[in-house]
């Protein structure tokens, strides 16, 4: 039967530990001590886990170098597997692999990032590693890569056990068993989790039954379901999946709900509405008008304007600049975001163009970027970027989904996140 190899990816070995706890209670066979674990709390982790459970651990070292040193402090420490990085030169993976014989330990060389992972794999195996692990890195998987394809080709060269690790979850792990996996290891469907043992539970059972089990989260969007995954975030996440960078904050919500669409971009100047009117009729169905009115107290969108928007399917309308008939807007339930209200409107005098790229305090919006409001603000995802930028801003969202759990059963805030421990030495 395959292993389920749970990978402790986290920074806090307090919350490392509760984790593990409940992912063995569901199942998990062996516990992996994650890379930054490892590079947050040392060798202490790998010590820690070990006391408490008694199952295989791995160290996830992704040793490059100097792989004696390392695979010893990690087996004195108790880990029984260590992993190496394939990209590594052979001399690294055979020492350690002689350190790991002299502790009786074990070597799982990681195909992460190789160009060429099975005639690789098959080296190593030469080399003497005890097992080869196909990996799809979290961030290569934000861009919609999965191991399945890699994992055939070196399942079907190699003799060795051979582990698979990328973004797998309860719809996937049979499928990674099915093309050759003997050891599953699963970080983000597991320890995000609010609750752990019930996640491993159902990826224990998805591998042991070789069933797909249905996962709303933890699944990774392509560019025809950005809009989905776009629904699913709040701007905050947005803002943290893009380095704080891209949110607009002091806008007044008029009216609506949610708005996610591509923008349709307009340039006109403080009170003139007539591009902002005509954009109406260049907009498509779902996508949202982004007006710059150059911050202007005077209105360049009402009422009309809302229901033609309205009728016609247009997902919503950002001004910078002024709106009036607010009443109106809040009974029509349509998002428009402003950062003025003013019961005066301006004349239709025409200028200024509809399809330019905009800079609005300091971000540029360009035709076609992802445009997402919510009751926070609004996040302008660069069209190019946009893949990346739903999957993190996703797993942004899964990671506060565990947070929050952590604080309801008695944590606070900073004692989950162990705040004080990280602020800057001064
Ligand atoms: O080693 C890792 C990242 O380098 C992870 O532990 C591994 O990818 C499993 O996590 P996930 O299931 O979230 O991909």
């Amino acid at each position: 039967m395959p292993i389920l190899q749970v990978a402790l990816d986290f920074m806090i070995l307090e919350r490392a530990l509760k984790v593990a706890d409940e992912a063995v209670k569901g199942g998990a066979d062996w516990i992996e001590v994650g890379t930054p674990l490892i590079k947050s709390e040392g060798m202490r982790a790998v010590r820690e886990i070990k006391r408490r459970f008694k199952k295989t651990v791995v160290a996830d070292l992704k040793t490059m170098d100097v792989g004696r040193v390392e695979v010893e402090m990690a087996t004195k420490s108790g880990a029984s597997v260590v992993t190496v990085l394939s990209l590594a030169d052979d001399s690294t993976i055979e020492d350690s692999i002689k350190a790991a014989r002299k502790y009786g330990a074990r070597v799982m060389v990681d195909l992460i990032n190789h160009p060429e992972p099975a005639k690789r794999a098959k080296e190593v195996e030469k080399l003497g590693a005890d097992y080869v692990c196909v990996h799809v890195g979290v961030d290569q998987q934000m861009l919609g890569k999965n191991p399945l394809e890699i994992l055939r080709e070196v399942a079907s060269t190699v003799s060795i056990p051979v582990a698979a690790a990328g973004g797998i979850n309860s719809e996937t792990a049979a499928d990674i068993v099915k093309n050759g996996a003997d050891i599953v290891i699963v970080g983000g469907a597991i320890i995000k989790a609010p609750n752990v043992e019930e996640a491993a539970r159902k990826i224990k059972e998805a591998i042991e039954k070789g069933i797909k089990i249905k996962s709303e989260l933890y699944k990774k969007y392509g560019e025809e379901e950005l809009k989905d995954a776009f629904m699913k975030v709040s701007t905050p996440n947005l803002s943290d999946a893009m380095h704080r960078k891209g949110a607009l904050g002091d806008f007044i919500k008029l009216g609506g709900g949610k708005v996610v669409g591509k923008a349709v971009t307009v340039r006109t100047l403080d009170g003139d509405w007539a591009k902002a009117v005509e954009a109406i009729d260049v907009a498509n169905p779902g996508d949202v008008i982004v007006i710059d009115a150059q911050d202007g107290k005077t209105a360049v969108w009402g009422e009309l304007a809302t229901w033609s928007c309205k009728v016609k399917g247009i997902a919503g309308v950002v001004i910078y600049g002024a709106a009036r008939d607010v009443d109106e807007i809040k009974k029509a339930d349509y998002p428009v975001f402003a950062r003025h209200i003013a019961p005066n409107a301006g004349e239709p005098k025409g200028f200024g163009e509809i399809g330019v790229e905009l800079n609005i305090m300091g971000v540029k919006i360009k035709p076609g970027d992802w445009i997402i409001g919510d009751e926070s603000g609004i996040a302008v995802v660069p069209r190019e970027d946009a893949v990346e930028i739903a999957n993190r801003a996703l797993d942004v969202m899964e990671h506060e989904n565990r947070i929050r759990e952590e604080i309801k059963r008695g944590g606070t805030l900073s004692s989950v996140m162990e705040l004080e421990k990280w602020e800057v030495e001064r």
